[in-house]
């Protein structure tokens, strides 16, 4: 198969309602020829409905998209040149493989001998030479979802759309398969735009995620920048895990925010990496967010002195690393998840175990306790 030419997508102002509610508000962002882009948000976010309107299944209320040069807001479906996959396979499931795949090559007028070549062609890129004459039911989950993903490219489509593809298989199977996915994406240069509820996934596969939240896009970046770097607490949240401290804004010293856990407690969170924006005043009750590897473990009294007292509450061995749940001394919030590196089979800590809880500042976001 010859390569594809990857156009850029780009997506303005984009408004979808539903009577007076908005299912996609005023969404605007690019994806560049060839790149690997999630939508990524939890149910009822509004991803499907994004992608339905770029694939031309819904109609914007207002706002604007192109693929490449062309303006394709009010262009028929089969006129866009996009390629789809949805959850459901949805293979004709009275044609056979080989017929499925000429299928949108005989919509579009391509003469028969140059077909079987590429059929043949197309068929060998998903491994699934010999599967000619096999009809969809005689197909496992995963071999009818690269039969889907073949039939999406045969026609050598600039954007290839995906709506939860992988979701109805098993864990491994669906690991194998992202796998998959992103190799031909990458091998083919085809742009793809991938809707997905599942955090890991995205950040596997995608060279940027776009992470919506309630209709809106919240941030969109590469993996490491959304884990690293999130804007909001729901991203810092819904990425990866992260524990959250809530506290009473003190203000700010030289040595940055002032935040109060408790009357016992108090942590200073280095300025200018936080999200707080000067949105919050003193005495606003904020969140303190900090991922489970940025934290370590002392024996009491020897975490120095900006460690937290703490106590072990549970003590799991995982494999390559330790996790412990501890509870801030005076602290009434969430437990809190540590991940220490496993140097050795046994756990340093235990259950009941009092301990020093030392923040890695650097890591610390801080965000305000409501958000919007
Ligand atoms: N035809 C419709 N009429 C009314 N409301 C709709 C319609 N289609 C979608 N919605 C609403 O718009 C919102 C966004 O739906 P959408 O399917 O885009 O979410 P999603 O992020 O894809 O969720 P999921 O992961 O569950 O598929 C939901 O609240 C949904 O109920």
């Amino acid at each position: 198969m010859r390569d594809l030419k990857g156009q850029t997508v780009v997506i303005r102002d984009v408004v979808r309602r539903y009577g007076t509610y908005e299912a996609v508000s005023n969404v605007s962002f690019d994806i560049r020829a060839g790149e690997f882009m999630s939508i990524l948000g939890s149910s009822g976010s509004g991803k499907t409905t994004l992608l339905m309107m770029i694939a031309g299944f819904e109609t914007p209320s207002s706002g604007r998209m192109l693929i490449g040069e062309r303006d394709i807001t009010h262009l028929a479906p089969n006129r866009r040149e996009v390629g789809m996959v949805f959850q459901k396979y949805a293979l004709f499931p009275h044609m056979t493989v080989a017929q499925n795949l000429a299928f949108p090559l005989k919509m579009r007028g391509v003469p028969t001998t140059e077909i079987a070549a590429r059929v043949a062609d197309m068929l060998a890129l998903v491994q699934l030479t010999g599967f000619e004459k096999r009809m969809p039911n005689q197909l496992s989950g995963g071999q009818q979802q690269r039969v889907a993903v073949a039939r999406a490219l045969i026609f050598e489509p600039p954007v290839l759309l995906m709506d939860e593809p992988l979701g109805a298989l098993d864990k491994k199977l669906r690991e194998s398969m992202q796998f998959e996915i992103k190799r031909l994406q990458e091998r083919l240069g085809v742009t793809v735009i991938y809707v997905t509820h599942d955090q890991e996934e995205a950040l596997t596969m995608s060279d940027r995620v776009a992470v919506m939240e309630r209709g809106q896009l919240v941030q969109i970046g590469a993996p490491s920048e959304l884990y690293l770097a999130p804007k909001t607490a729901f991203v810092a949240d819904f990425i990866g895990k992260m524990n959250f401290l809530d506290g009473d804004y003190m203000g700010a010293e030289a040595d940055g925010a002032v935040v109060a856990l408790s009357e016992l407690n108090r942590i200073v969170a280095p300025a200018g990496l936080n999200g707080l924006n000067g949105s919050v005043a003193q005495g606003d009750r904020v969140r303190i967010a900090i991922r489970p590897e940025r934290l370590r473990l002392a024996p009491k009294g020897q975490g120095g002195s900006s460690a937290l007292a703490a106590k072990v509450e549970t003590a799991i061995f995982v494999g390559s690393y330790h996790v412990f749940i501890v509870a801030i001394d005076g602290h009434g919030g969430a437990p809190i998840q540590v991940q220490l590196p496993a140097n050795s089979a046994s756990l340093p800590f235990r259950n009941g175990d009092s301990v020093d809880l030392i923040l890695d500042r650097e890591a610390l976001k801080l965000f305000p306790a409501k958000e919007m």
